[in-house]
């Protein structure tokens, strides 16, 4: 590889001045688009990558490095002798996220539109549902997305005579290589691979099967450029293997601080790159408190509060849309478990409203929103859990102070170890500053409460929160599972000596999730034996206590998951009732033991490991009726937060409200039949089986027979 470094300028300069210079209609474009001037990492990579080079560009994110690809890739399809012909393809993009190719594809569109002025142009985050798709009237035909999302790819990319393909690499690649796409698809004229977020795409084992099958499959005469924020070793070994002689363009950025040395930083300078130290059982309450304090003394109306799993995303949305002192926040949640079409219903939602710091609008989601998405103006980035992935940190909290703009990103870490985080990435170029805790009338005071008692109020939120989950007992196994899942997440951080789930306190940790009781993991009893031995004044102030809940009567809200429950419970009673005590005890003890035989086998995260593997394969079995499970779910709640009021603005709303009122109570009365039905054929039954007993004992059966029957 050559090692010479592509130096970007300070100052990227007027558009006009590159060498070789943009085609007049280009140049119109970008100008159109309010671009006076080039980015640094612009005018350093357009012009390598317009001529024939090879260009690997690491540069901090919201730098522009979307237009640095878009604008080469046109310029070198305009400027090639004989146009394209329909079915070849001159160049590929590939985005680890449908959210990001989606976007990218729309940075083309744009353009294109722009140089065919009579296509209609797109909007800045267009969904595929959305993107039109009428016959270009120039040279330059309309780009296609491949990703889940996309219907009829071949169909749209013979109309079109697209010869840009944007996507994701397991669809780009079956797009390209199943027998219809080996047959309709031509590469033979390739011209440009682009891969964004390249890191993300070859560290991840299934991204870089993908990326090879398509690099395999595509002529080895190409120009391949990779871009990224963070690179990694894994692109140094792909910058060996698919590369040719590339330029290394690096975009540094300093930091000068009074009376230091100007530090190199890898974090957009305009970025308030903050930290606030609590304890576990604090962290929700500094959430809640963080987005009142930035929204009213900063008058903050966008941001993004980033969880480590899923689980934890879907149940803080139900938690926090409840809770009186978020009440004029908007909330809405995203994350990758969610189908395809209820993201990007979320996604538009989020990036439609009209926020202001009186009613700002907020993002809850997973790292599926973390690298490459170019939301406008967030003004706070939230990171309630750290990213497992150290990388993870910068692209997260570049979703705010996009392009110059200023913006800032706080982190909560927990008391004691966690602080050690801050070194760490002090290490990787990436500085950060203490926020103070915030207290009740939400000032920053020198220091949290001391470590010895918990804040007072973190304690009356659990109060609060567990108010809202006893609403719902679907809300209660939501919590366990956010809960098991993010000390899952947690105990696979890279930086693992700094999150140790071994310090984890388990009960604080509860306060901040709001449970009801501490679920049974095997870690949790570990913790409790162990504090069981240790003289109850070394403890600290605080011990978990379970809500006091009647178990038995506390109820599902959704009828039909109600009725489940209770036949589940009168099936299991009635398998009990025909079994002997001793039976009945038996096999209790077997279980007891098989569990304790288990828990000796395998360690924890082995144990889940294969949980998890066993659950994808579940989840993908049953992904259909999840995706209509989580769109219901979306719907039903949405009326708290920003996806009901897109769907009403957007006209979504059909059938009305009224009416599907109707229709809720014509399924509450039928479910109330279908359960009463339910209950009288459990107790038919159960009576039949009693007479047939009687029967038996009466009928004097033989002794099998009537060993059977005990
Ligand atoms: N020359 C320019 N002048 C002003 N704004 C620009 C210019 N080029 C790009 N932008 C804007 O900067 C924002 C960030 O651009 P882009 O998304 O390409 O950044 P990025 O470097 O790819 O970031 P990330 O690493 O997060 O993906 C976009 O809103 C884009 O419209």
């Amino acid at each position: 590889m050559d090692r010479s470094q592509g130096t970007a300028p300070a100052f990227g300069g007027s558009w006009s001045k590159l060498s070789p210079p943009l085609t007049p209609s280009i140049l119109e474009a970008v100008h159109s688009m309010g671009f006076t001037n080039m980015t640094p990492v612009q005018a350093g990579t357009i012009p390598r990558a317009m001529k024939n080079q090879d260009c690997v560009v690491e540069a901090v994110t919201g730098s522009g490095k979307t237009i640095a690809f878009v604008i080469p890739v046109l310029e070198r399809i305009i400027r090639r002798e004989t146009p394209y012909s329909k079915g070849q393809v001159a160049a590929i993009i590939i985005a680890p996220t449908r959210e990001l190719a989606q976007q990218i594809h729309d940075v083309f569109y744009r353009f294109i539109t722009s140089l065919n002025p009579t296509v209609e142009p797109a909007s800045p985050i267009a969904s595929s549902s959305r993107s039109p798709t009428p016959p270009p009237t120039s040279s330059l035909p309309l780009p296609l997305l491949v990703t889940s999302g996309t219907k009829n790819p071949y169909d749209t990319f013979l109309s079109q005579s697209s010869n840009i393909l944007i996507g994701t690499p397991g669809r780009l690649a079956s797009f390209l290589l199943s027998p219809r796409g080996a047959s309709l698809v031509r590469v033979s004229d390739f011209d440009v691979l682009v891969l964004d977020e390249a890191d993300r795409l070859l560290s991840s084992p299934d991204h870089r099967r993908d990326v090879e099958r398509i690099m395999s499959h595509l002529p080895k005469q190409r120009r391949t450029h990779l871009f990224s924020a963070t690179m990694t070793d894994a692109v140094e070994e792909m910058v060996g293997l698919g590369l040719r002689n590339p330029v290394r363009i690096v975009v540094n950025l300093k930091d000068k601080r009074a009376g230091e040395e100007a530090k190199e930083r890898r974090v957009p300078t305009s970025l308030q790159n903050n930290y606030i130290v609590c304890r576990h059982a604090e962290k929700t309450l500094q959430l809640v408190r963080l987005l009142q304090y930035e929204s009213t003394s900063s008058e903050a109306a966008r941001f993004i509060v980033y969880f480590s799993t899923c689980a934890a995303v879907d149940y803080f949305y139900r938690i926090l849309s409840r809770l009186p002192p978020l009440s004029s926040f908007n909330l809405t949640s995203l994350h990758g478990d969610l189908p395809p079409r209820v993201r990007e219903t979320a996604l538009s939602a989020f990036t439609d409203h009209p926020a202001s710091h009186l009613s700002p609008a907020v993002l809850l989601c997973t790292d599926v929103a973390a690298r490459g998405v170019d939301f406008a103006d967030i003004d706070v980035v939230v990171q309630y859990d750290p990213p497992t992935d150290p990388k993870t940190f910068s692209h997260r909290a570049g979703r705010s102070a996009r392009a110059g703009k200023r913006g800032k990103a706080v982190v909560l870490l927990g008391r004691g170890r966690e602080e050690d985080y801050v070194e760490f990435l002090a290490v990787r170029k990436i500085p950060l500053d203490r926020q103070a805790y915030l207290d009740h009338q939400l000032k920053q005071v020198d220091d949290a409460p001391e470590t010895a008692t918990i804040d007072p109020a973190a304690l009356e939120l659990l109060c609060d929160i567990r108010e809202i989950v006893l609403t719902d007992r679907e809300l209660a196994d939501k919590a366990a599972k956010a809960f098991v899942s993010s000390l899952r997440a947690y105990s696979k951080h890279e930086a693992s000596f700094i999150f140790r789930v071994a310090d984890v306190d388990f009960g604080e940790l509860g306060v901040a999730y709001g449970l009801l009781r501490l679920p049974a993991m095997p870690e949790i009893k570990e913790w409790r034996r162990k504090r069981a031995a240790v003289d109850s004044s070394e403890h600290t102030a605080f011990e978990w206590k379970d809500a006091e809940v009647d178990w038995n009567n506390f109820k599902y809200a959704s009828k039909a998951r109600e009725v489940q429950r209770l036949a589940a419970i009168a099936s299991k009673a009635n398998n009990d009732h025909d079994k002997s005590a001793a039976t009945l005890a038996l096999e209790d003890e077997e279980r007891k033991k098989r569990k304790i035989r288990a828990e000796m086998r395998e360690a924890w995260s082995d144990k889940k490991d294969r949980k998890t593997r066993k659950e994808d394969r579940r989840t993908r079995k049953d992904k259909r009726k999840a995706a209509e499970w989580e769109k219901s779910q979306l719907e039903g709640i949405g009326d708290l937060g920003l996806v009901e009021a897109f769907k009403r603005k957007k006209g979504l709303n059909d059938p009305t409200d009224a009416v599907k009122d109707k229709e809720k109570e014509k399924d509450d009365g039928e479910m109330d039949k279908e359960y009463e039905t339910l209950k009288k054929e459990v107790k038919e039954e159960r009576a039949a089986k009693k007479v047939r007993k009687d029967a038996a004992i009466q009928g004097g059966l033989g002794g099998g027979a009537f060993g059977d029957l005990d």
